[in-house]
Order: C-alpha cells, then structure tokens, then sequence
C-alpha cells in the first residue's frame, strides 16, 4: 500500500521477470492474472472468493458499465470499489475494443468512435476524453488510452493508419487523465504483426511517458505462433522498468509462453467463461465435465487442487449439477479456474524468483494431456 503507483521488479530469470506494482489500495503481484468482472461482477462469484483465488486486482469494464447503470451514476453511489464490494486495485479498459466487437452502426472518425448501445439502441460517441472521464468517475486505479484494436487479418496501410490514430488518441487520452496521483494510465502499443510499426508506436508512447505499457493488437485471431513471434520482440520495445500488461490473454500454455517473453500482466475471460460451460483447466489438461463419462465418477476434478470444487464435490456431482443447469455448477468451476489459473502465477513467480522458470516450464508442460481427461 503507499500513496503512490509504482513497480518494483525483484528479480528476473531470462526474459522472464516478477514483481510487485505497488498502488494506494493494495499490492499486485507479478506476474499477474487478472479476472474479468464484466458488469461489475466476475460472474458466478462474490468478490470475496475472487480474492480468495489470490487476484490481487480485477478488470471492470468501461463499456458495459457507460450503457449500464452510466459512469454517473456509479459515481454518485461512491465508485466502482463500492458499489462492487471490491476494495483492492481494479483496471479498467477504455471501451473501444468492445465497440468494435459488440455494437452495430458504429463509425469511427479522427473524433473518436460513435455507435448504438447493444443494450437498448441509444447512441453514443466515445471519444480519448469521454472514455477518461468514464474511467475516472468509475474510480479505477489504472485506466488505459482509449485506443482502435484492428481486426485481423489486415493489410499493412490499415494497420498503419490504425497505429498512428492510436498514438494520437494515446496523447489526447494523457492530456484529458491529467494528474491523478496514485492512479496510473497505460499506454496500449499497436501494430499488428509489423515489428518496425510496433517500434514506432513504443517510440510514441515512450515520448508521452505512461505508468505502464500494453501490448495491444493481439489475441484477435492471429493464432499462438503469430502471437508468440510478436512477442519475442515486442515486450522489449517497451521501457524496462514498468509493467507490461498483454490484453486478452489468454489459455493457460498463452499465459506461460506470454510470462516467459517478459509479459507482467494479463486478462482473460477464459476462465470464467469457459466455468460456466463446464470447461474445467487441470493441471493435466482441459476437462468437460459435461461429458457423460464423468457420470459415475467419484474423483474430484484435479486431487492436487485446493480448491472448494476439488477439495468437497466429485467429477459426477459436478456432471449432475451441470446436467440439471443448476446455478452451483457454474459457481463451482468459475471457482476453480480462477484458482487454477492464480496457481499457474503464483508457481510462476515463485520459479522466476528461484532462477528456475525453465524448470516449472517443463514440469508444466509435461503434466498436460492433449485433448479431454
Ligand atoms: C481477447 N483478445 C483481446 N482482448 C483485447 C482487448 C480487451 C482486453 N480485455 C478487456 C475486457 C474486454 C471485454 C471483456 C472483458 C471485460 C471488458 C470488456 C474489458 C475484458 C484490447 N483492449 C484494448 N483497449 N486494446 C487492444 O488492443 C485489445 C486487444 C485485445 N485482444
């Protein structure tokens, strides 16, 4: 806890690094996986087992939050941290992503982005401004540039010209956060798969100075081995000695791969998503605790997980709540994933403190099944 935001990185083994981002409501530990509270809830869960699972800080969402119940209205009831029973550090993305992959007769200009609310067909227009003033009156601790996430694949005019609209938004969005100490604005680098426009957009955001720096753009089609190209150089284009947060990453072998490359922090609605479908990630790969082989099974899901799911209920009891859709299932195995997913970090952090990474890897990898368990 301190007054201001910082980060503090303790030790390094390879490219991989951990730490800690030190912020006035709580520290967070790196790397970090942080869960995804869509409407202001991380689905199927109170706040209190998310905190259980070990997340140190979680994702609220701009967009969904501006249609409904409006920033405004969050504001006068306290804040984000209030009105969800969060008092730990929550980030919050600036809303354009989302515009572009949930909204219908949306128009993008130099301005910003104007669309119609999936919710009930209200216009709006985002812009660098509006999406800081929304993040502001929401409260959250680390705000990020409301940037354009092209989708690929794209050729490389388009993604040029999306780039450089970016890094003007990215400098509007700076001049409109203003001075808010304690709290921390990141910069969101763009450009594709394209090594020297990446460059060019961590060389504009440097000239800006953020508090950290995200690597943008991926996790938007482009498939693992793309994803791991870029970021066998992309991290490094970005200053040291501040966090680097990949956005919408990702399966457990992203996240593992993602860390090995220098990333410090991710999101992901895998997990809490997949929870609620019956996808359960083990140790030994993905379980779908839906099929009906697990009718008669009185295993847990993982007997090397601590968790509520694995420590009290067996694989068939989990299949029968699934079967009869009852709301315990998704609690059960959003609970769990998120557990998991904070083991996967936790075992990392400790690995990279011993100078061991390359071991945990290849315990990690070795344990994992192709396929169904
Ligand atoms: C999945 N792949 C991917 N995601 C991406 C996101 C959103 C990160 N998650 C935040 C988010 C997004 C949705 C769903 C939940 C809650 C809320 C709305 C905030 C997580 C991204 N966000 C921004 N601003 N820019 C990107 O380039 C970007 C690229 C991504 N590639």
């Amino acid at each position: 806890m301190t007054a201001t935001f910082s980060f503090d990185l303790k030790a390094t083994d390879g490219k991989a690094r951990t730490g800690v981002i030190n912020t006035p409501r709580g520290d967070i530990r790196t790397p970090a996986f942080m869960p995804v509270g869509t409407a202001a809830t991380v689905k199927a869960m109170m706040p209190e087992s998310v905190a259980a699972t070990g997340a140190d800080i979680l994702l609220g969402n701009t967009y969904h939050l501006m249609l409904r119940p409006t920033a405004e209205r969050i504001d006068r009831l306290g804040g984000l941290h209030q009105f969800m029973n969060w008092d730990k550090p929550i980030l919050t993305d600036s809303g354009g992503f989302q515009v572009m992959s949930l909204s219908d007769l949306r128009k993008l200009t130099e301005e910003g982005v104007t669309f119609k609310s999936h919710i009930d067909g209200s216009r709006h227009h985002l812009t660098p401004e509006r999406s800081m003033e929304i993040q502001k009156l929401l409260g959250s601790d680390i705000v990020m540039c409301f940037d354009e996430c092209p989708a690929l694949p794209a050729d490389r005019k388009r993604i040029q010209e999306s780039m450089e609209l970016s890094m003007r938004w990215a400098q509007r969005s700076r001049d409109a956060f203003g001075d808010r100490p304690g709290h921390a604005l990141f910069g969101i680098q763009q450009g594709g798969l394209e090594e020297d426009l990446r460059g060019r957009s961590a060389e504009a955001l440097r000239a800006i100075e953020f508090d950290g720096y995200a690597v943008g753009g991926l996790a938007v089609g482009e498939g693992q081995e793309a994803m791991f190209k870029v970021l066998d150089f992309a991290p490094d284009q970005l200053p040291v000695d501040k966090p680097r947060y990949l956005m919408g990453v990702g399966k457990p072998d992203d996240i593992v791969g993602a860390v090995k490359r220098g990333i410090d922090m991710m999101d992901c609605v895998l997990p809490s998503r997949s929870g609620r479908t019956g996808q359960a990630f083990t140790r030994r790969g993905v379980v779908n605790i839906k099929n009906a082989r697990h009718a008669d099974d009185p295993r847990p899901l993982d007997a090397e997980c601590t968790c509520p799911a694995c420590s009290n209920y067996s694989r068939a009891y989990l299949h029968h709540v699934f079967r009869a859709q009852e709301m315990i299932s998704g609690m059960l195995l959003t609970w769990h994933n998120l557990h998991y997913f904070q083991e996967i970090m936790a075992g990392m952090r400790t690995a990279i403190a011993a100078g061991a990474f390359a071991d945990w890897e290849a315990d990690f990898h070795a344990g994992r099944a192709k396929g169904d368990i």
